[in-house]
């Protein structure tokens, strides 16, 4: 891989990053640790840091390179270490010096496309001494309420504009005004560069993995690797400390005067771009966490656009995420923004910005190979591999996840005929519940009631940590109050039907496209690309230009799986797809379901195949008379069921 050549390596999209960077690893001969994230990326992925390690344990020179500390910057640096692990194949190492690739340090940030962690937290102010009291930012205080405004136009936002105007004028433009937002603070959660309350998850996992991979090593140079400040397109090379120590002289006589030395303090100015008055950065983390080494800790930081602008997007970003929608055109207006603020898309930019921090990859790791005399040099064995998998949080407890879905109470009538009666149902990301019982009990109400096909008359839904807004009418019963929510929260919950539900006049390929290119406005030939991809999944690759009543009916159940699947559901609903089918096709729609259940979709499934239930769900509730009857995890149901209808219902259906 050539730095002239880096279309595709700071591509925003983490699941490619890391599947980039994995391979240069493996490649390499790197031995891979992965530190699981406890929370999901926006297409339900799962989320890590990835680390690779090259060279001998014992090695007592270490060269290490981070990724990703804002999580937005984390293209950057991820094809940096992409790109130096790819270029230097195959390694040669000396038995005293090893490399260590921490990829993507604040996962969440860089798969939600945010600068902070998922508390908000910036985690370069996050590596403070917290047994003491955090820093104070009085003048921060004084700013807040007007860099943090609810209103986006009108007199509340007039208002809080003029006075920030007015803070900005009396500072001398932001230029100013940076030195105060930029410090950090630590008493507004909701703000900006929020150093938070306690180490995150990610200090965690960083001090943990410099804990166990680097404290055999006495000589350590630690590139951490960031974008958005400086002049556009010209990396600097900085090292910053709190104090003089060793290590900057080390850098000093590497990198002569290319090195710029931030010596940060509460009135401390630098005009690299970066905050002087800030604390808890990672440079200092490095030496805490290895206390005995002589550590060179040097960023990387590429200047896009001018402080102000830069300023500006992040802060849209935290009003979007605070007030706003991600899914709306305005939230995609304010994230495109922010992404273009970190990483141009601009090739020109790319290249120079990556072929100079590889330039300085090379000279520190020639100086670092030298230090005490270098030894002989040997290739890396390819296969040197060994993928241990860690476990998310050492230290500290781990982030409960958000249930995928929560509903609760929801009560149903038909006229007179009361339905349901107060049924509850809670899914965790990667769930599948099966709900059972009679017919008539109510199962396909429930389900239909959770996106709002039939509108409860009572009750709460919360999908993916959004609760659908309900009102009263008159005769007090509840409906939405709002059906552009609604519409927003069912185009993330996709539902296959008994009967497929496919149109008739439309082509198998053309009834999959349709609600992503009208409903999402996604790209007709990145659209095009999924479906095929999703036909392939289904085993209907052939059939794509088939007409739905060309199909059998397992077929046509497996092109409406396709169909839900290309909308890249939160929660998939699944009201009795096999029950239309004849026997002989059932097989190949459970098939296909279970796949689904195995690849980690959040399901709730209606179904009478009590079998199947048992065998691909978390959880079972069984239904009677609008009631959930009794609830657990399969073996317990089927095996030892608590209420006698349920032992009836079974006597019946097994
Ligand atoms: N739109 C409607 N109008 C009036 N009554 C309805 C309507 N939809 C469902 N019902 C009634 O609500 C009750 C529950 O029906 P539902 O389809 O939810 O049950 P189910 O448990 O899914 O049954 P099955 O397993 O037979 O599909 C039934 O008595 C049904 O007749």
């Amino acid at each position: 891989m050539s730095p002239s050549t880096p279309s595709g390596l700071f591509s925003g999209d983490y699941s490619a990053l890391r599947a980039r960077f994995l391979a240069a690893a493996r490649t390499a001969g790197a031995s891979l640790v992965e530190y699981l994230h406890p929370l999901h990326g926006p297409d339900g992925e799962r989320l890590a840091t990835d680390v690779a390690y090259l060279g001998r344990n014992d090695a007592r020179k270490l060269m290490v390179l981070i990724s990703g500390t804002h999580g937005v910057e984390g293209p950057f640096g991820s094809a940096c270490q992409t790109a130096w692990l790819s270029q230097n194949t195959p390694w040669q190492l000396p038995d005293d010096t090893a490399v260590l690739a921490i990829h993507l340090i604040n996962p969440w940030g860089t798969a939600w496309s945010r600068r902070v962690n998922e508390d908000n937290v910036d985690l370069n102010r996050n590596f403070i001494d917290w047994q003491k009291a955090p820093p104070k930012n009085e003048r921060y205080g004084t700013l807040h309420g007007a860099l943090v405004c609810p209103a986006l136009e009108g007199p509340a936002h007039d208002t809080a504009m003029e006075a920030y105007e007015e803070v900005k004028r009396r500072s001398g433009g932001y230029a100013g005004l940076a030195p105060i937002i930029e410090a950090g603070q630590y008493d507004f959660p909701d703000g900006l560069f929020y150093g938070g309350d306690g180490p995150v998850w990610s200090n965690r996992t960083l001090i943990d993995i410099l804990t166990t991979l680097a404290q055999q090593a006495s000589e350590v140079v630690v590139f951490d690797l960031h974008t958005g400040a400086g002049p556009y397109g010209y990396p600097a090379l900085l090292s910053v400390a709190e104090s003089e120590h060793a290590g900057l002289d080390w850098g000093r006589g590497i990198f002569g005067p290319a090195l710029s030395i931030v010596v940060t303090g509460a009135n401390a100015t630098t005009d690299t771009g970066i905050a002087a008055t800030a604390t808890g950065y990672v440079s200092a983390a490095v030496r805490t966490a290895l206390p005995k080494a002589r550590v060179l800790p040097l960023v990387v930081e590429c200047g896009t656009l001018d402080g102000a602008t830069v300023s500006d997007a992040v802060q849209a970003d935290n009003w979007l995420h605070l007030f706003g929608k991600v899914d709306t055109p305005l939230g995609g207006r304010i994230k495109k923004t922010l992404r273009a603020a970190f990483i141009p898309e601009d090739a020109d930019w790319q290249r120079a910005c990556l072929a100079a921090s590889l330039r300085h990859f090379d000279r520190a790791f020639a100086d670092l190979k030298a230090v005490g005399g270098a030894g002989p040099e040997k290739t890396v064995p390819a296969a040197a591999a060994v993928t241990i998998v860690a476990h998310p949080d050492v230290n500290g407890p781990r982030l409960a996840e958000r249930p995928a879905i929560e509903v609760h109470g929801i009560h149903k009538r038909f006229g007179i005929l009361p339905v349901l009666n107060g049924v509850s149902v809670s899914a965790q990301p990667g769930e599948v519940v099966s709900m059972i019982g009679s017919s008539g009990s109510g199962k396909s109400t429930f389900l239909r009631c959770i996106n709002l096909l039939e509108q409860p008359n009572d009750g709460r839904i919360v999908i993916d940590g959004e609760e659908i807004r309900m009102k009263k009418t008159a005769d007090g019963s509840a409906v939405p109050a709002d059906m552009r929510q609604v519409e927003r929260i069912r185009s993330r919950v996709g539902m296959v039907f008994q009967n497929f539900n496919l149109w008739p006049h439309m082509t198998v390929l053309e009834n999959i496209v349709e609600a992503p290119l009208h409903v999402l406005k996604e790209e007709r030939q990145a659209t095009v690309d999924h479906a095929h991809a999703l036909l392939k999944k289904v085993g209907l690759s052939d059939k794509h230009a088939q007409y739905p009543g060309q199909l059998s009916g397992g077929q046509q159940q497996r092109a409406a799986i396709a169909r839900t699947l290309a909308m890249r559901p939160k929660l998939i609903l699944l009201d009795e797809p096999t029950s239309a089918l004849d026997p002989e096709l059932v097989g190949e729609v459970l098939r296909v379901i279970r796949q689904l259940a195995e690849e980690g979709n959040t399901m709730i499934l209606v179904t009478h195949e009590m079998q199947f239930a048992r065998e691909v769900s978390h959880k079972i509730l069984f239904l009677h008379q609008g009631k959930v009857e009794e609830e657990g995890a399969p073996a317990e149901v089927f095996t030892n069921p608590r209420s006698e209808r349920m032992r009836q219902f079974l006597a019946r259906t097994f």
